[in-house]
């Protein structure tokens, strides 16, 4: 069985970036940048006042002296003339400084009157003045390709004057329930039936990576019906199965697939939950097969799916990031396979993580799976562990999972 590292390795390798969309600026956000983007002015364009006041020669204006007004910048409305000696300029933040002007009396500190206005505080040369390109300059690199976009990137390409964006499509995963056992959520159900979450689970982590999830109709335990489904997939970037990946003869999809053109890479892991995880082609579509437990199918999305998505999305190389933790209850020695318990966190009086894994880890159990706030990672063949050692863990909010 091939460890999670290699699966992940051969999973990542196999994926190429979607290509571009330009969006406008408001559909940005989350978006992952496909081409830098560069500042298309010099912020502040000129040097401007911070505050308002008055925009004087710092030469003159030592508390006590008196300076005569000769006119008013408000910002957007730049002075066309020159100070000269002794004299003030009334100007308000953002407006440019005048020419002759090298500091700002704050309003607070001057008094004025009918024949100009009182300097009540030294004005040091350079006060109060934001100089050009202080924020940034034309040309400046300011957000680099591969970049998930936030608000405040959205703030920044705006003040840098674009008001469209080059970003790479959002990846289409389609995704696709077999069982004869599953129904939809709401719908009636035969004796023994189950009702299918798991391509609901699955939309949702499609969602919170950046990608756009097409979830087909259930196909039922049947090759023809499993092959028909997939083939609407075809044209999407990724197609996700749920079920059917095991050893039973129900369990369908590599013999269902086969005749449709499906190229397996490699089948079955070293991992608990998801052990018998399909990864392969469609022909050209990237096929991962997950594991029908609930629980396996979703811990195998945050771990295969989840960068998957990111890689696609154009953020290649981009894993769910690992933390460390202390253990709050101890665990026993691990067997071959990788586990990835559902665990709670708490902090501890320093501030550090505490993960404690729930005792009872069945891969049906999803009330855990939605009660645990972590991942905890015991590595195969891990030794005992006692309360307090250090451990690793995916943190699911930091995923938005
Ligand atoms: N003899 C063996 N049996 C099993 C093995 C094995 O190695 N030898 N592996 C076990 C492991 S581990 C897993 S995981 C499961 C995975 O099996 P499949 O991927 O073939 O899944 P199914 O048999 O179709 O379903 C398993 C389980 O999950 C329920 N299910 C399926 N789809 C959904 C859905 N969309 N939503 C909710 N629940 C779903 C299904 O009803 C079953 O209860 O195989 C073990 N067996
Ligand atoms: O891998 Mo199965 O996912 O142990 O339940």
């Amino acid at each position: 069985m091939l460890s999670v590292a290699e699966a992940r390795e051969r999973i990542l390798g196999g994926l190429q970036p979607v290509g571009a969309e330009t969006v406008s600026l408001p559909e940005g956000w989350g978006r992952v940048l496909a081409a830098p983007v560069a500042a298309r002015l010099t912020q502040p364009p000129a040097d401007v006042s911070a505050m308002d006041g008055y925009a004087v020669r710092a030469a003159d204006a030592v508390k006590g002296a008196r300076l005569v007004v000769i006119g008013a910048a408000p910002a957007g409305h730049p002075f066309g003339g020159e100070l000269g000696p002794n004299q003030a300029v009334r100007i308000f933040t953002g407006a440019a400084v005048p020419t002759g002007a090298d500091g700002i009396l704050l309003q607070e500190d001057a008094e004025s009157g009918a024949d100009g206005v009182l300097v009540q505080e030294d004005v040091h040369p350079g006060r109060w003045i934001r100089r050009a390109g202080l924020d940034f300059h034309v040309g400046e690199a300011l957000l680099p390709a591969g970049r998930r976009l936030t608000a405040r990137d959205i703030g920044l390409a705006a003040a840098a004057n674009h008001p469209w964006l080059s970003v790479h499509r959002q990846p289409r995963v389609a995704i696709l329930a077999t069982g004869d056992e599953i129904s939809l959520p709401g719908d009636p159900m035969g004796a023994g039936g189950i009702v299918s979450s798991n391509a609901h689970a699955l939309a949702a982590l499609v969602r919170a990576a950046g990608g756009v999830p097409i979830v087909l109709p259930i196909a039922r335990d049947d090759a023809e019906a499993i092959a028909a489904a997939a083939q609407s997939a075809r044209g999407c970037d990724l197609l996700v199965t749920t079920g059917g990946a095991s050893v039973g003869e129900h369990d369908l999809v590599q013999s269902a697939l086969g005749p449709a053109g499906f190229a397996l890479d490699f089948w079955k892991i070293a991992m608990r939950p998801g052990k018998p995880l399909i990864w392969g082609r469609l022909g050209t579509t990237p096929l991962l097969g997950l594991p029908g437990n609930p629980v396996s199918s979703l811990v195998c999305g945050v771990v295969f799916l989840w960068p998957a998505i990111a890689a696609l999305g154009g953020r290649p190389g981009l894993l769910p990031p690992l933390r460390t933790a202390r253990l709050g209850a101890a665990l026993a020695a691990n067997d071959q396979r990788a586990d990835f318990l559902r665990a709670t966190l708490k902090r501890d009086a320093q501030g550090q993580w505490v993960a404690t894994a729930f005792p009872a880890q069945d891969s049906s159990m999803l009330k855990t799976m939605a009660r645990a706030d972590a991942l905890l990672l015991r590595a195969p063949h891990a030794p005992e562990a006692p309360a307090g050692s250090s451990v690793e863990i995916l943190v699911l909010d930091e995923l938005g999972l």
